[in-house]
């Protein structure tokens, strides 16, 4: 898409996907109406990563550029990620917004333990060098509150993932009386944001973290869940536990019927397994990580939010 602003005819904008995200790239791309090019990536035999993109032909400049990728698993992703973005920058893209989905390191967000990195502010720091625009899908904005103090000094977007899951729950249809419950205090905008359209009661537990995959949900004794279906939601889903714990919670108090929502998925096999044995259906997530649970699509949102961001 070449955009013609007045006398000046601007360079296209193009959507850049790596081959894990190739589909949702291309989706995003469609939503749009521009080009998607998919990175060529090799892996040498020591492990290193090499990223090709294809060369713009001289007659059509790319002038702006969005580079989607998710950052779960994100450390090979970061690399690709910088080298992508110093290709993008030779070739002369003056404009480079990343659109990353899920945000990587977001949950080290404070020093835990003496000897710790803030682990958020540097990779913030580290792709804020590459890229001069973000959007990003409910980023685990916990003791940081706005994605400005993460990417200081670059534009960018927090989408919320609540719209969308208030979307499926509508099309799917959810009982009056149904309870939305966050495992803790930090989920109550997404808890809110999904059960005020709906007209239903929103609750938050309290968690207590202890480990990696030790955690417990404890939500409050007098929640009006007795004999109501439930609906629990949630930013991440990766051990498992969080939401393990929030179900036994939720059953211990008497509710009716389970249903879990995750923005993002992160977990695998052996985790997914693990619903059944809990008494749970397998939870339903955004499609801003690839993942067999994906049930709601976020290129619409996020084309909003990218053209937010260029004001077109
Ligand atoms: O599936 P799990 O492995 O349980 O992980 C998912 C949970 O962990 C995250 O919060 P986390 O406890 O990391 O951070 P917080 O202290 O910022 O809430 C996230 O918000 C989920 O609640």
């Amino acid at each position: 898409m070449a955009r013609n602003t007045g006398n000046r005819t601007d360079g296209h904008t193009v959507v850049y996907g790596f081959p894990d995200s190739a589909d949702a790239a291309r989706r995003l791309a469609q939503a749009l109406e521009i080009p998607c090019h998919v990175a060529d990536l090799h892996r040498f035999p020591d492990g290193e990563s090499l990223v090709r993109l294809p060369e713009p032909a001289p007659n059509e400049p790319v002038e702006r550029a969005i580079v989607y990728r998710s950052l779960d698993r994100p450390n090979d992703k970061l690399v690709e990620l910088t080298l992508a973005a110093s290709v993008l920058r030779r070739q002369g893209v003056a404009d480079l917004c990343l659109v990353a989905p899920y945000m990587a390191y977001m949950r080290q967000d404070a020093i835990f333990r003496p000897g710790e990195p803030v682990s958020q502010a540097v990779v913030g720091e580290w792709l804020g060098r590459c890229f001069d625009r973000f959007v990003c899908v409910e980023p685990h904005l916990h003791r940081t509150h706005t994605l400005d103090e993460v990417f200081v000094g670059r534009p960018s977007v927090a989408l919320s993932g609540a719209a969308p899951i208030a979307a499926h729950l509508r099309a799917t249809g959810v009982a009056p009386g149904t309870i939305v419950v966050g495992p803790d205090e930090e989920s109550a905008p997404l808890v809110e944001a999904v059960a005020g359209p709906l007209g239903l009661t929103g609750i938050v537990g309290r968690k207590e973290r202890r480990g990696d995959r030790d955690v417990t949900v404890a939500l409050p004794p007098d929640a009006p869940i007795h004999g109501r279906p439930v609906v629990i939601v949630d930013d991440v889903i990766s051990s498992g536990e969080t939401i393990f714990s929030c179900a036994r919670a939720a059953r211990m108090l008497g509710a009716d019927t389970l249903r879990v929502y995750g923005v993002h998925a992160l977990y695998g096999e052996t985790v997914a397994g693990r619903f059944a044995a809990e008494g749970l259906d397998r939870p339903l997530s955004c499609d801003g990580v690839p993942h067999p649970s994906n049930v709601m699509p976020l290129n619409g949102l996020i084309a909003d939010a990218v053209r937010s961001l260029w004001a077109y």
